[in-house]
């Protein structure tokens, strides 16, 4: 094949990487022509208007290997299949334009490589859409012209039908993240509360349309550290606003650029950089800003949010043009190292945020992490420009920028560094994925960054309840089930330690007749947003009825879900911080709530020491758990009566029954599984920790029982399992005697709150029989 001059000149990796676009490119022919649109001459290779491209960031320390990269666009290249003959066909622009020159119609029409989300979701309808499309734009122009042919009214029937599907998908994908992040209130509220903090009218005007009156305790902290320019480390226990607390101040940066004119069309960068740990967080975060940009008068600021599963080339256009930057660290770097002057524009930013910054490094970005702060941070000049022989005194990137770390807990020793309290010393750089290691990667450029830290003495929630329920390992489904018919009409999140336990338990909840939905990260990413949309549209609607959602520590973190009531934790949590994460999905900005652990008699001790750590002053970070006990803060047991939910037991069983039924059935077409499983399970040996439930200890648990009652369930006939339903169904509409009175319970139709409630006003036992004061379960 001839080729320009130019491209002779490019070494083997890019000419292969040209000859595979080329390749792709001649999948146009196998589309039906749409002449209307274009007039087509062959040309010679070398005759095509090639253009200079820059080179992409990755490639730049190629240190003279690669040569000039070059694009040509418009054209349509045809393969003769018999001759392997290649020709080029230019395609003359048509009169309006929309060929090849990348208009706004052709731009509407890409990036439609779609993979997870739904593009509504990810382009912000006031991105302005950039002039040009540097990206292999010979591609997109084909794929484009592609498209446009492919359009013969049998497929255009087709696609309209596809279209409406994706559209009816689209806003209900996107209304899980609506619910997710609802702002409290539509209604315009006084806001003279925040004056003192010295906003401007704009950004007031839009708190009070979010109907956010008084600022939070760490917003009211942070916000002015960081107007007045300093890097900030702000922590502030759950659900307390941390989002605005440094989303404020990089609005009020913006409104400020933007009227002074400072921030040109021309002279356009990122003006902040947001990392987030997880693809949800990073949505969460969008919609949290655009709520609190989309109240003012003003013109909103670009927002690109990079998360993964969704068309790179789209996102990488979106950057162009963004004010605001969110991504997650493996994406951001993936599209920040094959930009074309991403890493450049993104040096300019002035703010770099990292939230929730603990879970970054425990999530597993480090790596990702680290390369985005060295590329940000890689100070470089021109080529003809060395520092050294032009005297010129650069300004280190780090100055141009303010760092700003947030999360809700940060290991007790680092607290106390960052407070001036810690002992000095120390091999910072020795544990690479430490958080402290991170803050020392962070490059602030106050040398002493501000630690921002609202709650010290304990990171919990003020409205949040802890408390504890006690029972075998074997008995914990029937505990949970109890808790949960206690607090039927509420909005529950069941924490487990593995996979296999939200497999298991949410069918069983099920087949008990409530409604629980399950979230971890083995389930597809549309699954996960279908399950957190059936959650929240219940807690959203604040109807009476339940709703329950059993999930893994993917859900632990950040997502804020209105209106969740209780937390619980039937695996013990395996640390301290994410007991703190996940009960801080309750009691959420200012609202009451609950947490319980289940857990073995074994362990309550561990499960004391571990709450009252949580509770203990960061400054005693030396003293003993013990110690931290003696402190004052001491999780309360729960006591139900044991002879009460002893009457739920039949109907665990055949639940239990019918939940290993459909999951060894499942799980019968997978015969190595089994060989495997059985082969462990005659050297009694876990076959795999999320296969075998253990016992949060660690010890062997029930894996053995539930290999053989999988066995069971496997060889149950449909009659079987019709039997079984029919017999739970009668159990659940039967009463639950109390042994006190006629009060009973069931899994619909009698509201066990009212009935306690009435015990509590002075029914038979005020005692309820069955639970201690259930209103708050003995917490108040
Ligand atoms: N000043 C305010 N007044 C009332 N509500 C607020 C205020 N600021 C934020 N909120 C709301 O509080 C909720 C929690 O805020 P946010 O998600 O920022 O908490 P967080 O501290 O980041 O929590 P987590 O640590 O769990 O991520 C959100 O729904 C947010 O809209």
């Amino acid at each position: 094949m001839a080729t320009t001059g130019k491209e002779r000149a490019l070494p083997t990796k890019v000419a292969a990487m040209k000859s595979r676009k080329r390749q792709r490119l001649t999948d146009s022919t196998d589309q039906p022509e749409a002449p209307a649109k274009r007039a087509k001459t062959a040309q010679r290779p070398d005759a095509l208007a090639w253009r200079a491209v820059p080179r992409p960031d990755r490639m730049e320390n190629s240190e003279g290997l690669i040569g000039d990269l070059e694009e040509v666009e418009g054209i349509d290249v045809i393969k003769d299949d018999s001759t392997g003959r290649v020709t080029f066909m230019s395609s003359k622009p048509t009169p309006n334009g929309q060929l090849g020159n990348g208009g706004d119609d052709e731009r509407l029409e890409d990036g439609d490589e779609w993979s997870g989300f739904d593009d509504a979701l990810t382009e912000p309808e006031n991105v302005v859409a950039p002039a040009s499309t540097k990206v292999a734009p010979a591609l997109e122009k084909v794929k484009k012209a592609k498209q446009k042919k492919a359009k013969d009214s049998q497929k255009q029937k087709q696609a309209s039908k596809a279209s409406t599907a994706q559209t009816a998908k689209t806003a209900k994908t996107a209304a899980a993240f609506d619910a997710m992040t609802e702002p409290i209130a539509s209604e315009e509220v006084d806001v003279s509360a925040w004056r003192p903090i010295k906003l401007s009218p704009d950004t007031m005007s839009s708190l009070s349309k979010l109907g956010f009156a008084n600022p939070t305790p760490i917003q009211s902290a942070a916000i002015p550290e960081i107007l007045a320019g300093h890097d900030v480390i702000g922590k502030a226990s759950t659900g307390s606003g941390k989002t605005l607390a440094f989303g404020i101040p990089i609005l009020e940066r913006f409104l400020e650029l933007r009227s002074s004119a400072q921030r040109t069309e021309d002279a356009k960068a990122p003006l902040a950089l947001l990392l987030a740990p997880t693809r949800e967080l990073a949505k969460q975060l969008d919609k949290h800003l655009k709520a609190l940009c989309s109240n003012g008068l003003f013109e909103r600021p670009s927002m690109a949010t990079l998360i993964g599963g969704l068309s790179m080339q789209k996102q990488q256009r979106l950057l162009e043009n963004a004010d605001i930057v969110i991504g997650t660290p493996g994406r951001l770097w993936e599209v920040m190292s094959a930009g074309q002057g991403t890493i450049k524009a993104l040096k300019q930013i002035q703010f770099l945020v990292i939230d929730e910054a603990d879970r970054l490094l425990s999530e597993g970005h480090f790596k990702e992490v680290e390369e985005i702060l060295n590329a940000l941070d890689r100070q470089e000049f021109d080529d003809d420009d060395d520092v050294e022989a032009s005297g010129v005194n650069a300004v280190p990137l780090n100055q141009v920028r303010q760092t700003l770390v947030f999360s809700a807990t940060f290991d007790k020793s680092l607290q106390r560094k960052l407070a001036g309290k810690g002992k000095a010393g120390g091999d910072l750089m020795s544990n690479k994925d430490s958080m402290e290691y991170l803050l020392k990667k962070l490059n602030f450029r106050d040398e002493k960054p501000k630690f921002v830290d609202v709650n010290p003495i304990s990171q919990m929630a003020t409205g949040l309840k802890e408390g504890l329920i006690e029972c075998t390992g074997p008995e914990k489904d029937l505990y949970l089930y109890a808790l949960l018919l206690l607090h039927r009409n509420t909005r529950a999140l069941v924490f487990t330690n593995s996979v296999d336990a939200v497999r298991r338990i949410t069918p069983l909840l099920q087949n008990l007749g409530l409604p629980a939905v399950a979230l971890h990260s083995h389930m597809m990413q549309k699954a996960r947003l279908r399950s957190l949309e059936r959650f929240t549209q219940a807690a959203k609607a604040g109807t009476a009825s339940s709703s329950i959602l059993v999930a893994t520590d993917v859900a632990a973190r950040g997502l804020d879900i209105p209106n969740v009531q209780l937390v619980v934790h039937y695996h013990l949590p395996r640390a301290a911080d994410m007991y703190v994460h996940r009960s801080g999905r309750t009691a959420r900005a200012g609202q009451l709530g609950s947490s319980i652990i289940i857990c073995g008699p074994e362990e309550v001790a561990g499960v004391r020491r571990l709450v009252a750590k949580v509770h203990a002053r960061a400054s005693s970070e030396e003293q003993s758990a013990s110690e931290a006990a003696k402190q004052g803060f001491y999780i309360r047991t729960l006591d139900i009566d044991r002879r009460i939910v002893s009457r739920l037991k039949p109907r665990i069983t055949l639940a239990k029954k019918l939940a290993d039924t459909v999951i060894a059935k499942e799980k019968g077409h997978n015969k190595t599984e089994d060989l495997l499983r059985e082969a462990a399970e005659e050297l009694g040996v876990d076959y795999d920790s999320e296969e075998m439930e253990k016992t949060d200890n660690g010890r062997r648990g029930r894996g053995s029982k539930r290999i053989a009652n999988e066995r069971n369930a496997r060889n149950l006939t449909r009659a079987d399992v019709g039997a079984i339903r029919a017999e739970l169904r009668a159990l659940l509409a039967q009463r639950v005697n109390v042994g006190v009175s006629e009060r009973y319970l069931t899994s619909g139709g009698v509201d066990v709150e009212e009935l306690l409630r009435q015990q509590e006003n002075g029914g038979d036992n005020g005692n309820g029989g069955f639970l201690g004061r259930v209103g708050v379960l003995g917490m108040e």
